[in-house]
């Protein structure tokens, strides 16, 4: 049997961009160790949740680690809370968080400039209000977790968040009669929020600065505690997550998957590439699964950069140089959890390169890892697919049938 070490680039499907001579960042990408490892393994696309589906990065990573999400997912805010260490108890609502900047009461940027530190705000805004507690606790950059914690609250709220510019702020809106007073304390909270963030030293020195304030806690992903069983019960194998990203480290806890701290991992595009990978590598010694998620990829597309996006690439496939070495003992697999194309700036339904690598597989004609190499590659498939194969590609699989 061999272990299983399973690399995702976050958002990392593209298009064609004219800014890298009409390619893919991954196609315009130097990448001779992910190019090795498809080269030596099986390649294809595959379309996260389903074909053409538009996921998150909550409904894909799930999926890829074989929870349906149709069957476990109840939001969004609950992995953000988790990923950032606070208890979620039965009964709470957990919502992710954006800190915006709002100017004459429309959002001019949906991350406050992608703010580095938040932690002052976030302890400023928490509260009881009508004998509910507001917690909230600040993440990487503008991503923050709000849960709410007191008796019948319900997770029926709409959410705060446009997800465009220019867009008037909000509030929220019961969508359905039990979440009437949810939604009337959460208003409360948000109001008093704009007033305490408006006049926040914090966002003074901001302004003063010539930076955009932020100044507004936009919400969504409303969602209470999902019930899921334990990867280990689930496929029988120890399992880590090397992740700086609080939403992929709550799913990761939710799945009962031992969480890794890692020096210089920041879930930017500043972490320590290296660090990560042979934290991962070193986490497979101990473990029979390692998952590691670069997120990267994502930031850069949002902001549609393509040229960053490359680089975060590059820096990742340097970091890979020693894969190589452990495809005797370990299956490799890389992926994206979804398509975040610069050209776009958030995610699309496009599927995303796969590639499965070990010795010994019956390997493809692929040669290099890309968009649309891999289309002539073996497998098109989709997300749910991805567990059965790694399973079977490690000699874990169970015979189905007699
Ligand atoms: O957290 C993030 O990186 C993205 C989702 O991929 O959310 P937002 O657009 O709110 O920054």
């Amino acid at each position: 049997m061999k272990k299983i070490l399973l690399i995702i680039l976050d958002g990392l499907g593209d298009r064609p961009n004219r800014a890298l001579g009409n390619k893919t960042a991954l196609q315009a990408a130097f990448k001779p160790n992910l190019d090795y490892l498809a080269d030596n393994g099986v390649t294809g696309l595959m379309s996260p949740v389903g074909f053409g589906i538009r996921s998150g990065s909550d409904t894909s990573h799930l999926s890829i680690l074989g929870y349906n999400p149709r069957e476990y997912y109840t939001g969004r805010g609950p992995f953000e809370a988790l990923g950032l260490g606070i208890d979620l108890q039965p009964g709470d609502v957990a919502f992710r968080a954006n800190f915006a900047s709002v100017e004459n009461g429309r959002v001019t940027d949906r991350r406050a400039g992608r703010i580095k530190d938040t932690t002052e705000l976030s302890r400023s805004l928490e509260t009881e209000i009508d004998g509910v507690k507001f917690i909230i606790k600040s993440g990487v950059e503008h991503r923050a977790a709000l849960v709410i914690r007191g008796p019948n609250l319900s997770d029926r709220v709409s959410e705060t968040d446009p997800h465009a510019i220019n867009s008037d702020i909000m509030l929220t809106k019961p969508l359905s009669p039990e979440g009437e007073f949810t939604s009337s304390v959460i208003n409360k909270f948000l109001i008093r929020s704009r007033e305490i963030l408006n006049n926040h030293e914090v966002n003074k020195k901001r302004i003063q600065n010539g930076e955009k304030p932020a100044n507004e806690i936009m919400i969504r992903g409303a969602g209470k505690l999902p019930e899921m069983p334990s990867f280990e019960k689930l496929y029988g194998l120890k399992a880590a997550c090397v992740s700086g990203t609080p939403l992929i480290r709550g799913i990761a806890r939710m799945a009962g998957f031992d969480i890794l701290n890692v020096s210089g991992m920041t879930g930017r595009t500043d972490t320590n590439y290296e660090n990560v990978i042979s934290a991962a590598v070193d986490a497979l010694k101990t473990h029979d699964f390692v998952l590691v998620n670069i997120k990267g990829t994502d930031i850069a597309g949002h902001d549609r950069k393509p040229e960053l996006k490359r680089e975060v690439i590059e820096k990742t496939d340097r970091a890979m140089e020693g894969l190589k070495k452990l495809l005797d003992t370990t299956v490799i697999a890389v992926t994206g959890d979804h398509s975040t194309p610069c050209s776009f700036g958030d995610h699309t339904g496009d599927p995303v390169p796969i590639l499965i690598s070990t010795s010994g597989i019956t390997r493809d004609y692929v040669k290099t890892f890309d968009e649309a190499s891999v289309s002539l590659g073996y497998y098109k498939i989709t997300s749910l697919d991805i567990m059965p194969l790694l399973l079977s590609y490690s000699d874990r699989s169970e015979k189905y049938g007699a």
